[in-house]
């Protein structure tokens, strides 16, 4: 296979986010952007140590898996949405195969990932409460578009006057804004060049508030008057309410969304959104999770992991705008966030004050340094960093603290498959994980586990010759280890001797003295999930024991 070569064939699976792999008479070759079972053309692009890449150039066929029509006006040139054409039930399938063989691929097969399945998102369309739209032109000096960048260009941007993920209140906003400026003749910035004036579309909108934000922004190389798109943008028959609009100007060279300056055209600078009974401000460059309704799933399940926080001392690292901290603090002692985003930590203060919780601090910082200025020790650790996952100097800071229970709630699982081995290695074992699915149509997926290690005070007393020691039992028909073979092969659990101690416990069956007894009387033991309790019920029934 040389590059520049053109090839046919069928994508046999995809990995996470999106690498498809295409076997060519024994070669593999992996193209990124397609579904499992799609006929592709593709044209080899990289050969470099063995691997061959090639880019995906069209779909001749399409997947079984892709039972409906697409959804929007620009897919796939889009490539923001690549699964629509699937159910979303297939999606999430997909996604969970994904994150498991990736993270079990991370800490090895023999490690049991205590998998829960993924949960998907309470709506499939509309979801999102932020989007930036670029504005450009779909091909060169072509007429003025807003929306989207083509899959793998740069520069080719195709409006977004359809898009399924954001509110239809999202699109209309999008269109006037577009038609006024098109109107007025204005040019959009070319980032080689660095000129022209118009950059992005910044909306955002609460998904149970309604209430939206607009923000127009601009380099401050044109001047034109604003107030009559104001009064057009307010003109609009909305499901929501504008509440505030901005004009933003960056002059930067980088093309993130950032302001020099702000001035507020219209209304305020912030928006309000309730989550699971609580109220949040949202200023415009405030982190939020994008999805609101499965932000409320992604949370409860935090909530549900971290178990008991009464009088304990918790850190929620990469706090954003303190969401999780304020969750947690009701019956906690006391939450500390840290957050590197200012306005962010200042919005997160508000909130809490708006929320009525006094025992929530919220530290400005990069969790790097700022771990080293913390004088509080926590008893329990919420981390829920950037896309690239934790710092590697901040891990062995967080580790160090040897808490027992910690939560890694993680946006992009690559890296979370990097970091987790760092956790297994210092003596935590994976209790719970799940995926919970915030970005429907898209690759992306989010995902939780809950990490514990045994404190010393809470060790479990075992005694290690525990077969032997049953072996004396009258009612002993079978060792620990056939009842865990026996588990394996027809449930497909795993157990442990804990679990096996409790249930025969529970059955009336004696079990050494001291065993599955905590040394102190406050001590957690992990208790035998229903599942694997009836499972094990089921060995001691099929070996005569009960
Ligand atoms: C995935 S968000 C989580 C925010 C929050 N937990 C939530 O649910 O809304 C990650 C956050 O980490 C912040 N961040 C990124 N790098 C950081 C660092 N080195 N130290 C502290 N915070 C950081 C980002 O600004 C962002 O708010």
């Amino acid at each position: 296979m040389k590059k520049g070569e053109i090839y046919e064939g069928v994508i046999e699976k995809v990995e996470f986010p999106n690498k498809g792999y295409i076997n060519i008479d024994g070669e593999k070759v992996i193209v990124k952007n397609g579904i499992p079972g799609q006929k592709v053309r593709f044209m080899i692009n990289k050969k470099r140590s063995g691997r061959v890449e090639g880019r995906l150039l069209e779909v001749l066929e399409k997947s079984p898996l892709e039972v409906r029509e697409p959804v929007c006006n620009i897919f796939p040139a889009c490539g923001g949405c690549m699964y629509q054409t699937m159910s979303y039930e297939e999606q999430l399938k997909m996604k969970e195969n994904q994150v498991k063989s990736l993270l079990q691929a991370a800490v090895g097969e023999d490690v049991d990932l205590h998998w829960e399945g993924i949960h998907g998102s309470p709506i499939e369309f509309g979801y999102r409460n932020k989007m930036e739209f670029s504005f450009g032109d779909e091909f060169k000096d072509g007429p003025l578009s807003l929306g989207l960048h083509k899959k793998g260009s740069t520069y080719d941007v195709l409006t977004a006057s359809d898009c399924k993920l954001v509110h239809p209140d999202m699109t209309a906003i999008l269109s006037c804004v577009l038609d006024f400026f098109t109107e007025l003749g204005a040019v959009h910035y070319k980032k080689m060049q660095h000129t022209g004036y118009l950059r992005h579309l910044l909306l955002r909108r609460g998904v149970t508030s309604g209430e939206i934000l607009v923000h127009v922004i601009t380099t401050s190389q044109a001047q034109y008057d604003y107030a009559p798109l104001v009064s057009r943008l307010l003109a609009l028959p909305l499901e929501g309410k504008i509440v505030g609009i901005m004009h933003i100007i960056n002059d930067s060279l980088s093309d993130v969304v950032q302001s020099d300056e702000t001035q507020i055209l219209y209304g305020q600078d912030y928006f309000y959104e309730t989550l699971l009974g609580l109220r949040f401000k949202i200023s415009t460059f405030s982190f939020f999770q994008p999805n609101s309704l499965a932000a409320e799933v992604l949370y409860s399940i935090v909530r549900d992991y971290i178990g008991d926080t009464k009088d304990k001392e918790v850190f929620d690292l990469y706090s954003g705008t303190g969401t999780i901290a304020q969750l947690l603090a009701s019956v906690a002692k006391e939450v500390i966030g840290v957050e590197i985003v200012e306005e962010a930590v200042e919005a997160a203060k508000v909130n809490a004050a708006l929320n009525g919780l006094t025992n929530c601090r919220f530290i400005a910082g990069d969790v790097l340094k700022a771990l080293d200025d913390l004088t509080e020790k926590p008893d329990m650790i919420v981390l829920d960093p950037p896309r690239d996952g934790i710092h590697p100097k901040a891990l062995p800071k967080i580790l160090a603290y040897g808490v027992e229970n910690i939560v890694y709630i993680s946006c992009k699982p690559t890296s979370l498959a990097r970091d987790l081995p760092s956790f297994l290695a210092a003596g935590y074992q994976i209790q719970r994980t799940c995926s919970v699915d915030q970005f429907c149509e898209t690759v992306h997926c989010e995902t939780v586990v809950l990490l514990s290690q045994q404190k010393p005070d809470d060790t479990i007393e075992i005694d290690l010759d525990l077969d032997e020691l049953d072996a004396t039992s009258a009612e002993l028909k079978a060792t620990y280890q056939e009842i865990k073979d026996y588990v394996l092969k027809e449930f497909g659990l795993k157990v442990s001797s804990l679990y096996i101690s409790q249930v025969k416990r529970k059955c009336g069956i004696e079990v050494g003295e001291n065993y599955n007894l905590p040394k102190s009387e406050n001590a957690r033991v992990p208790q035998c999930p229903k599942e694997k309790e009836e499972a094990i019920k089921a060995a001691l029934e099929y070996f005569a024991m009960i």
